[in-house]
């Protein structure tokens, strides 16, 4: 047992269960991610990763099941609770960065306005964390008062991403964070997403069909399919033994690229 699963798990899910008409989007998912630890969802496309993310955040509400963050009922929280959570202890890093930037907004207001949301006032000190939070994503702050819409769309996402993490949240969501860049920005992408997590001490549950991401940046891994999870474990393990015939397959099929 490594030392993260000896704490208490930051959020819990059992027997998560949501249908579309005939469709199981997820069907009976057990989860648990601790403090600090990386968790990968991976699996082709439709097998219900982005619907598990939406309803571990609370954005949708599955037909059966419990989420606990903390030891609070995630399901039953109300809405503005759970918002001022997605402001603070959490974060959520869209595939498309314009749906987590506002993009009329200048790169230092987007990342202000999140510390604003959690209580920051003084002008100075706004401007201050704006800046070293873009060179911690590798943006010259000079840039600060451009809006986004002029960035390249990696450097919108790392803007994204220093947004999400101004607040310093527990754990992180991320859905398909390097998908729709070219190779050679996501390999950029990751190596910063690396680092930030390791840096932060984040907990983070991403979303992705690339296991090579997958191997660089979990140390645990679900694999899904048809809304089941057929296998988890620590990523190396999974991806160097795998047990289930469908990860076989997967990890076969990277291998053959
Ligand atoms: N709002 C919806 N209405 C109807 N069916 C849906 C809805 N959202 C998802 N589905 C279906 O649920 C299943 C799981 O979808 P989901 O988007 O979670 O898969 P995914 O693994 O994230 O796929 P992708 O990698 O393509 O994003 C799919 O069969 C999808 O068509």
């Amino acid at each position: 047992m490594n030392e993260r699963s000896s704490k208490t798990p930051l959020l819990t899910a059992r027997d998560l269960t949501l249908r579309f008409g005939r469709i199981a989007a997820l069907d009976g998912v057990d989860l648990d991610i601790h403090p600090g630890e990386v968790v990968a969802i991976v699996g082709e496309s439709g097998s219900g990763k982005t619907t598990l993310l939406r309803v571990l955040s609370g954005l949708m509400r599955p037909d059966a099941g419990e989420v606990s963050y903390l030891g609070q009922d995630v399901l039953g929280m109300s809405e503005a609770a759970r918002r001022r959570l997605m402001r603070t202890e959490w974060g959520f890093v869209h595939q498309n960065p314009r749906d987590g930037l506002r993009m009329a907004v200048s790169a230092g207001g987007n990342i202000g306005e999140r510390l604003m949301a959690t209580g920051a006032r003084h002008y100075g000190n706004i401007r201050e964390q704006a800046s070293h939070w873009l060179t911690r994503v590798e943006i010259d702050p000079a840039r600060m008062d451009e809006v986004p819409a002029k960035f390249s769309g990696g450097m919108q996402q790392r803007l994204q991403i220093a947004r999400t993490l101004v607040t310093l949240p527990k754990l992180v969501f991320m859905d398909e964070p390097t998908g729709g860049l070219d190779v050679s920005v996501q390999a950029r992408l990751l190596d910063l997403i690396r680092a930030l997590v390791a840096d932060l001490g984040l907990a983070v549950l991403i979303v992705t069909h690339d296991i090579a991401a997958a191997r660089l940046l979990a140390h645990r891994m679900l694999v899904m399919r048809h809304g089941v999870v057929v296998e988890s474990g620590l990523t190396d393990r999974v991806l160097d033994d795998p047990q289930h015939p469908y990860t076989q397959l997967l990890v076969s099929s990277v291998l053959a690229a």
